[in-house]
C-alpha cells in the first residue's frame, strides 16, 4: 500500500471576467497514510473540492506536485527533475475512485450494469465484470437489486451503487466529495455506518469532504480543518470515534459521548471563527 503525498501545493484560478486571481489553496503539505480515513471540513470556499480534484488528477496545481506511492498524480511535469518516480504520467487513474454528491449513474442501465460500467470500458469480459460488480454490490448491501433500474432506487440506494462502482477498480483510495450531503438525516446515518464498514473491510485510504461537524468527527481517523482566503489546512486532529463505533455498533452512543460533544464544540468554534472572518460565501 502507498501513501498519498502533497508537496508544497498551491492552486490559483484566474479571476472571473478579468477580476482578481483566486488563490484557492496555498502551500499545502500533507500526507495520507495507508488505511487512514481523512475528513476535510471547513467554511465554504476554503478549497476542499479543489484539494480533492487535485488528488483525483482532475486539475493541476499552480505550484507543487502530488504523488501516490511512486506515481505522479498532478503537477509533476514542472518539477519532475531529480525525482525517482516509476511513473510520471499525471492525471486521473484507476488507483483513485471518486464518489460525488450527485452519483451520475446511467438511468438506462440497471444496478449491476451501472456498477460494472467502468470495467466494460476497460475491456473486461462480461463474466469478470459481473463477478466483480456483484462482489461490491454485496459489500454495500445491494445483492438483491442487480436487475433493478437505478431510477427506481432511493437516493441512499443510488449512492450505494456509486460507492460500489468506485470500488470495482480496486482503487488504493476513495475520494468522496460530500457523498451524503443530499440524503435525508436517517439515510445519511445508515450510509455513514456503511462507509465505515467498507473502510474496515477494504482498508482503503479515504478522503471525505463534509459540511457536517458531527459526521466529520464520527467518520475521521484524522480530521483536517481548512480555512479560506487563501485555502490552508489550519488544524489537524487524530480521532478514534470511528473505531469506537466499529467495536460497539451504537452510533447514537458514540455521538453522545462527552468527548465527542466537547470535540464538536471545539471544532464548531474554529469553523464559526473562520466564517465570521468572511469565509462564508
Ligand atoms: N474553476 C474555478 N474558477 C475560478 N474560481 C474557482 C474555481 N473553482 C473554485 N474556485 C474558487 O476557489 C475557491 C475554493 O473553491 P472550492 O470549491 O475548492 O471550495 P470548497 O471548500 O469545496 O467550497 P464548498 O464547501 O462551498 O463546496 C472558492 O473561492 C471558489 O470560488
Amino acid at each position: 500500500m502507498s501513501r498519498l503525498q502533497i508537496h508544497d501545493v498551491s492552486v490559483r484560478y484566474p479571476g472571473m471576467n478579468g477580476g482578481e486571481t483566486v488563490t484557492a489553496l496555498s502551500d499545502i503539505n500533507f500526507t495520507i497514510e495507508p488505511g487512514e480515513f481523512v475528513v476535510a471540513l471547513g467554511a465554504s470556499g476554503c478549497g476542499k473540492t479543489t484539494l480533492l480534484n487535485l488528488m483525483a488528477g482532475f486539475i493541476q496545481p499552480s505550484d507543487g506536485y502530488l504523488t501516490l506511492g511512486q506515481s505522479g498524480i498532478a503537477g509533476l511535469p514542472r518539477v519532475a527533475c531529480g525525482l525517482d518516480l516509476d511513473d510520471q504520467i499525471t492525471g486521473p487513474g484507476k488507483d483513485r475512485g471518486v464518489v460525488f454528491q450527485k452519483h451520475a449513474l446511467l438511468p438506462w442501465l440497471n444496478v449491476l450494469d451501472n456498477t460494472a460500467f467502468g470495467l466494460k470500458l476497460q475491456g473486461f469480459s462480461l463474466k469478470e465484470r459481473n463477478e466483480r460488480a456483484a462482489e461490491f454490490l454485496q459489500l454495500v448491501g445491494l445483492q438483491d437489486f442487480h436487475k433493478h433500474p437505478v431510477y427506481q432506487l432511493s437516493g441512499g440506494m443510488q449512492q450505494r451503487v456509486g460507492i460500489a462502482r468506485a470500488l470495482t477498480n480496486d482503487p488504493q483510495m476513495l475520494l468522496l466529495d460530500e457523498p451524503l450531503g443530499a440524503l435525508d438525516a436517517l439515510t445519511r446515518e445508515v450510509l455513514q455506518e456503511l462507509l465505515l464498514d467498507v473502510w474496515k473491510q477494504t482498508q482503503k485510504m479515504m478522503f471525505f469532504i463534509t459540511h457536517s461537524v458531527e459526521e466529520a468527527l464520527f467518520m475521521a481517523s484524522r480530521l483536517i480543518i481548512m480555512s479560506p482566503r487563501p485555502g490552508r489546512i489550519t488544524h489537524e486532529f487524530s480521532l478514534n470515534f470511528n473505531q469506537i463505533f466499529l467495536e460497539c455498533r451504537d452510533a447514537r452512543k458514540v455521538k453522545s459521548l462527552p468527548e465527542f460533544i466537547a470535540m464538536r464544540e471545539q471544532v464548531l468554534s474554529i469553523i464559526h471563527g473562520d466564517e465570521a472572518e468572511g469565509g462564508l460565501h
